[in-house]
C-alpha cells in the first residue's frame, strides 16, 4: 500500500488544482470561521466539484453541529469528515452512521500519555490523525505548523491506520515517514507562504519528498 498524501486547508481553485496536479491523494477543506483557511459551504461545494474524481475530498470541522455538518455534506459531498474538536468516540460513531462517510478523528499529541487518548477511537474512526498539541493560547486546535516528537509513534501496532500531521514540511516529511512508517501524511502550514496562502511550489516539493521517502508504510487493514 502506497503512502497517502493529503494537502489540507485549500481555499482557492488555483492551489487546489496545484495540489491535484502534484499528485495529492486527498485535498482538505476547512470549515472553522476562526481559521485563515475557512471556506463557507458554497466555496466548499465549488472546490469539491473541481476535485471530484481526481482526488478524495476531506472536510475538516471542529465540534460542528449535526445541522452544520448536514449543510456542508450536502454542499461538498466530501469523502472524508475530519473531526478536529473534542468529539467523543460515541459522537464519531454516530456521525459515521449518520453521514455514511469515512471519519477521521484528530488526536493531539505532546507526550507518550497522549496516545492513550487515541485508544477508544481506533474502533470507531476510519483513521486516527495524530497532530501536535496546539501551543498555549493558540486560536486554532490544529493547523499551527507545530510538530511533535515522531518517535512517540515508532512502536504503534503496525495494523493501526493512522495519519501523521503537525508541522510537516518539504524538508522534514521524509524523516517523519522514516521514523513513524506512517501510511498517510497531512500538511497545511508547511506548504504556505503566509497563513492561509498555499504555495504551489511548496506543494509540489512536499508531495515529491513524501513519496521519495522510500519507506514501506505500515501494512494492515484499517483499525
Ligand atoms: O488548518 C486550520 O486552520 C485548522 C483549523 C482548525 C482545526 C484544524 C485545522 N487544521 C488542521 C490541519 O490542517 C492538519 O490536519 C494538521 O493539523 C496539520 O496542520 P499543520 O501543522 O499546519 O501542517
Amino acid at each position: 500500500m502506497a503512502l497517502e498524501v493529503k494537502i489540507c486547508g485549500l481555499s482557492e481553485p488555483a492551489t487546489l488544482e496545484a495540489a491535484i496536479a502534484a499528485g495529492a491523494d486527498l485535498v482538505g477543506l476547512v470549515s472553522f470561521p476562526k481559521s485563515p483557511r475557512h471556506v463557507a459551504p458554497e466555496q466548499a461545494a465549488a472546490l469539491a466539484s473541481i476535485a471530484r474524481g481526481r482526488a478524495r475530498v476531506g472536510l475538516l470541522t471542529v465540534d460542528a453541529s449535526d445541522d452544520l455538518l448536514a449543510e456542508l455534506v450536502a454542499a461538498a459531498m466530501p469523502d472524508v469528515l475530519q473531526l478536529h474538536g473534542s468529539e467523543t468516540p460515541e459522537r464519531v460513531a454516530a456521525l459515521r452512521r449518520l453521514f455514511g462517510r469515512e471519519v477521521w478523528k484528530a488526536v493531539p499529541v505532546g507526550e507518550a500519555d497522549d496516545l492513550v487518548a487515541a485508544e477508544p477511537y481506533w474502533a470507531v474512526a476510519d483513521r486516527v490523525l495524530f497532530d501536535a498539541k496546539p501551543p498555549a493560547g493558540a486560536e486554532l486546535p490544529g493547523g499551527n505548523g507545530v510538530a511533535f516528537d515522531w518517535r512517540l509513534l515508532a512502536n504503534l501496532d503496525p495494523k493501526r491506520r493512522f495519519v501523521l500531521s503537525g508541522g510537516l514540511t518539504p524538508e522534514n516529511v521524509g524523516e517523519a515517514v522514516r521514523v513513524t512508517h506512517a501510511p498517510a501524511v497531512d500538511v497545511s502550514s508547511g506548504v504556505e507562504r503566509a497563513p492561509g496562502v498555499k504555495d504551489p511550489d511548496l506543494i509540489v516539493r512536499f508531495v515529491r519528498e513524501a513519496r521519495s521517502a522510500g519507506v514501506p508504510p505500515r501494512e494492515g487493514p484499517a483499525s
